[in-house]
């Protein structure tokens, strides 16, 4: 506990009742601790980086919507950070309105985007003329709809919200189940500030972002041998402007394995080499602790081996 006796706080994306909110439950060190409801997940970020939060909760790629892309920039951009694990919740949504309200009144919708693109096909079905007003989170966006004198938000006429809204707010359901795939699910990562790796556990994630050297033709295919040579799966990879000239992109890569686990280290290694800028955002424990199998090939006894062979080389012993 710190010095002043107050608990640790995590920030998370508020009000209470976002997915956001679920997925700090999920976290056992959390219990007891101060929830810090923040807005964006820039401002959940600075909380760490100030040391105001131990850790922030952020979502950062959902089945549907792919990777959020806000996460993957401030990733990308805000140093001293490392992410410590990863949560996945299952994410439905409900349309609620003020009491009173009719599914044929609805001309705008807020809510969050990401929230708003897992819900396109119901609402272009259902309210085919809608308008979508953007809130900062899911429960915000229903939270807006009543009356606390925020003019913004009382223009929406119905919000997507987390089913259970209505424990929170004296709202109505307009329409249940309107996500567009019932198996949706959002990956959330817990980001606290730089520390040693924690010990590798045999199921685990390590997540990084690279540039390629400009001008020079196959960068993208030399970064990717680094993992294929090494026996290493890649369970993301998805490109976001680096925001400085057209056509210059960074790239976000989830691998199979830990920083400590030979190939992987030696990829590193490998992609450091060439990369003018690698970022390693952290090697953790997988959400759905399924071990990692790697073929006997690339298991870190082989580079072990390996290793041994040729430093017996080096000092002229027998082999
Ligand atoms: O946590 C929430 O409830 C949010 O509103 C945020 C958020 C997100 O940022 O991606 C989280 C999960 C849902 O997939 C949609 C939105």
């Amino acid at each position: 506990m710190p010095a002043n006796d107050q608990p640790p706080a995590y920030s998370y994306l508020g009000p209470a009742g976002t997915f956001t909110e679920a997925a700090l439950k999920q976290v056992p060190e959390a219990v007891g601790a101060i929830w810090r409801s923040v807005n964006n997940v820039g401002e959940a970020l600075a909380d760490v980086v100030a040391g105001r939060s131990l850790a922030a909760m952020i979502a950062i790629e959902n089945s549907i919507d792919g990777g959020v892309s806000a996460t993957q920039d401030a990733l990308a951009n805000v140093p001293g950070l490392r992410i410590v694990g990863e949560y996945l919740v299952p994410v439905n949504f409900v349309l609620v309105a003020r009491p009173g309200t009719r599914l044929g009144d609805v001309r705008v919708v807020n809510a969050h985007p990401v929230a708003y693109a897992q819900t396109r096909l119901w609402l272009e079905q259902a309210l085919p003329d809608h308008g979508h007003l953007p809130a900062t989170s899911n429960v915000a966006a229903a939270a807006a709809l009543l009356p606390t004198g925020d003019e913004v938000g009382v223009l929406a006429d119905a919000a997507i919200a987390p089913p259970g809204i209505t424990e929170h707010y004296p709202l109505e359901v307009l329409a249940n189940d309107i996500g567009d795939n019932p198996n949706a699910v959002t990956r959330f990562v817990l980001v606290g500030r730089t520390s040693a790796v924690p010990p590798a556990t045999g199921s685990d994630k390590t997540s990084i972002i690279a540039e390629l050297p400009d001008d020079r033709a196959g960068g993208l295919l030399d970064m990717l041998e680094q993992f294929a040579t090494r026996g290493i799966n890649m369970s993301l990879l998805q490109s976001r402007p680096i925001g400085d000239a057209l056509g210059r992109y960074r790239f976000v890569i989830d691998l199979d394995g830990h920083i400590l686990d030979e190939r992987v280290a030696d990829a590193l290694l490998g992609l450091k080499r060439f990369s003018p800028h690698v970022i390693f955002l952290g090697s953790y424990p997988r959400a759905d602790q399924q071990p990692v199998t790697v073929s006997p090939r690339y298991d870190n006894e082989a580079f072990v081996d390996a290793r041994d062979w040729l430093r017996a080389l080096v000092a002229g012993e027998d082999e």
